[in-house]
């Protein structure tokens, strides 16, 4: 196996995640194009928003545009048509301006769509953000209320209502923004749920950040995507349902709307038909341009997401390494150019693995060495066909005993998966169910992988736990998982994980959650394992000490990629990555120790 050091990109002068943790979080903004720039790049988003642009500004524009009052009537202008001077677009039944009436309609549209979504928003954000963060009983009163408010008839109760509101299109559109308000209450209340449980929320929490600033700060940007989209169409809704009273006589006759125009021109359609034309043709412009601009909005926020798929969920992958790279005739495992993104919430790819290659040849240990967060485990998880739903892979290879692992379906993934490659987990609690006992849950694995009987299946486990260095193999077998310490619970798994001779072992930081003296035997014992089964191994470790005297091979991973491999020996003689040089002389120095005198305490209330 030849030696392979990638260039330097990045001198590393001490491995501290913070600087690693920095350079992501840049790649991390880098791939997020803001909102206004997608929207910029996008056509529909740019001629809708010209055309509101105008048509608002027009509105605006009335009291210097407009040639009349909006119900100054003439009567010799009675029906007058387009053309007419000082009557660009004609007068209606009574002789007013039809151009002037618009421009005061557009007003009156953007009021009530001021008013109706602003409403809808303001009541359905609060009691979102109230009914998703807080408990039951809060949430279960904020869903009565609205599901009591989403029973009402919506048009009927503001036409019911018009004694109420005295006609005033503001008072209905008031209503009619808390009839909407459900709407986005749901919204808000779903994506809260969602968040809430999430570990920089309770980071938050526990460092004691007021409920207000988690909302504000936390909570209410992850739902800023979703109301905006919501609002784009709920302001078109607004005035399509504002003209829809206005066309049904429902409200003041004073007041200029396309609906109350649209209703005159109705009237009037025989014998002067522009007069519904244009009304028509406004409105219709509006709520068109306002509908499409909520799909490219949507777009923009929730980005044209690739389907995540993983090894295992029948992926499609846009590149075939194998095509172009040859594999190693005795390799068991090879990977190739494995690329592995999630969707950011910009709707942008985040690649975590950025074209790995690794190979393990039978019988081989391979440590998979890295700070947090430089993608060891993605490698991995890829490999057992076990990555998360989000994940997707877009590119790459992972071949084992010549057969490709990515695009295989989750069936044709379990056989393999248990019975060819293993697995150790770095929590070995979490992984062993607390209602079952050891024994029934490693009985069951082995019946899962091998065609044994209970009876077998038990003898076998017993042997293998006496064989993982379990002193009382019944009684361990016996118990449950709260009844035993982290090393023999992780003893439990490896004795799990052997059962069927696998070819290929991977153990993910298999000591990490372990005493250091424990550290030491477990690793004693997987070398023991690995030398009497002849199993290849993948160590994926932080920690270079775990990997000195058990692996044959190293590679070194860093933001992504494998930035070096070689021989266990070269890799700790002669290190050439920069990264690599940092990692090993991060290994605590055992001659090392404090020689100062310790400190004596100070003294109460002294200030250090
Ligand atoms: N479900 C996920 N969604 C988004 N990003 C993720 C997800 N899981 C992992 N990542 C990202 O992938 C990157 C690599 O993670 P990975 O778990 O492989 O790191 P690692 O090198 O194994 O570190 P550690 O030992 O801390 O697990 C990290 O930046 C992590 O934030």
């Amino acid at each position: 196996m030849t030696r392979r050091i990638e260039p330097v990109t990045k001198a590393v002068s001490a491995p501290s995640t913070e600087s690693i943790a920095t350079v992501q979080a840049a790649e991390v903004a880098a791939s997020r194009t803001p909102i206004w720039k997608k929207l910029l790049r996008d056509p529909q988003a740019v001629i809708t928003v010209s055309i509101l642009v105008i048509v608002f500004a027009l509105g605006v524009l009335t009291p210097l545009i407009a040639l009349h009052g909006p119900n100054e009537s003439d009567l010799s202008m009675v029906n007058a048509p387009p053309g007419t001077p000082g009557y660009p677009l004609g007068a209606d039944e009574s002789g007013r301006d039809i151009f002037s009436r618009l421009l005061h309609s557009i007003n009156t549209a953007a009021i009530a769509a001021l008013i109706g979504t602003g409403v809808a928003l303001v009541v359905g954000i609060i009691a979102g953000l109230i009914g998703g963060y807080f408990g039951r009983v809060t949430r279960a009163s904020t869903e009565w209320i609205f599901s009591l408010i989403m029973t009402f008839p919506g048009l009927l109760l503001l036409i019911i209502l018009m004694p109420v509101t005295g006609g005033d299109y503001r008072a209905t559109m008031l209503i009619f923004g808390v009839l909407l308000a459900p709407g986005i209450y749901r919204i808000v209340r779903n994506l809260v749920l969602g968040v809430k449980n999430e570990l920089y929320v309770d980071a938050a929490r526990v460092s004691g950040v007021g409920t207000l600033r988690i909302l504000g700060r936390h909570v209410l940007t992850v739902v800023r995507g979703p109301i905006i989209i919501a609002a784009a169409f709920m302001v078109g809704s607004t005035i399509a349902v504002q003209s829809g009273l206005a066309f049904l006589g429902v409200g003041s006759l004073e007041v200029p709307s396309f609906g109350a125009m649209i209703s005159s021109g109705f009237r009037n359609l025989y014998i002067a038909p522009t007069q519904f034309l244009w009304p028509s043709l406004l409105l219709g412009l509006i709520t068109a341009s306002l509908v499409l601009l909520g799909n490219s909005l949507r777009d923009a926020f929730e980005g044209s997401r690739p389907k995540p798929s993983k090894v295992g969920a029948g992926q499609h992958v846009a590149e075939r390494a194998e095509d172009t790279v040859l594999v190693g005739a005795d390799a068991l495992l090879a990977v190739r150019g494995l690329r592995i993104a999630y969707p950011t919430p910009s709707g942008d790819l985040n690649e975590v693995v950025k074209g790995v290659d690794l190979e393990i040849t039978r019988g081989e240990v391979l440590g998979l060495v890295g700070e947090s967060g430089s993608g060891k485990s993605q490698t991995a998880f890829a490999t057992l066909g076990v990555l998360p739903n989000e994940a997707v892979v877009t590119a790459g290879s992972i071949l084992f005993e010549g057969r490709e692992l990515i695009g295989l379906s989750d069936a044709a993934m379990r056989p393999l998966r248990g019975k060819e490659i293993a697995y150790i987990p770095q929590e070995p609690m979490s992984n062993l169910d607390p209602s079952y006992r050891v024994g029934a849950q490693l009985v069951e694995g082995v019946r899962a992988a091998l065609p044994v009987s209970k009876k077998e299946a038990k003898e076998r486990v017993l042997a293998l736990l006496e064989r993982c260095g379990i002193n009382e193999p019944a009684r361990t077998f016996d118990s449950y998982p709260h009844q035993i310490s982290g090393g023999m619970a992780q003893r439990v798994l490896i004795a799990g994980a052997v059962a069927s001779r696998p070819k290929l072992l991977i153990a993910d930081e298999p000591t990490t959650a372990l005493d250091v003296t424990v550290q030491a035997e477990i690793l004693d014992l997987l070398r023991d394992l690995q030398t009497e089964l002849g199993m290849a191994v993948l160590i994926v470790t932080h920690n270079f000490g775990v990997v000195a005297d058990l692996c044959d091979r190293i590679a070194v991973m860093q933001q992504g990629r494998i930035v070096e491999s070689g021989t266990a020996a070269e890799i700790f003689r002669a290190p050439e990555h920069e990264y690599t040089k940092a990692l090993l002389g991060a290994i605590l120095d055992e001659a090392a120790y404090r020689t100062d005198p310790p400190v004596a305490p100070a003294p109460e209330g002294a200030i250090a």
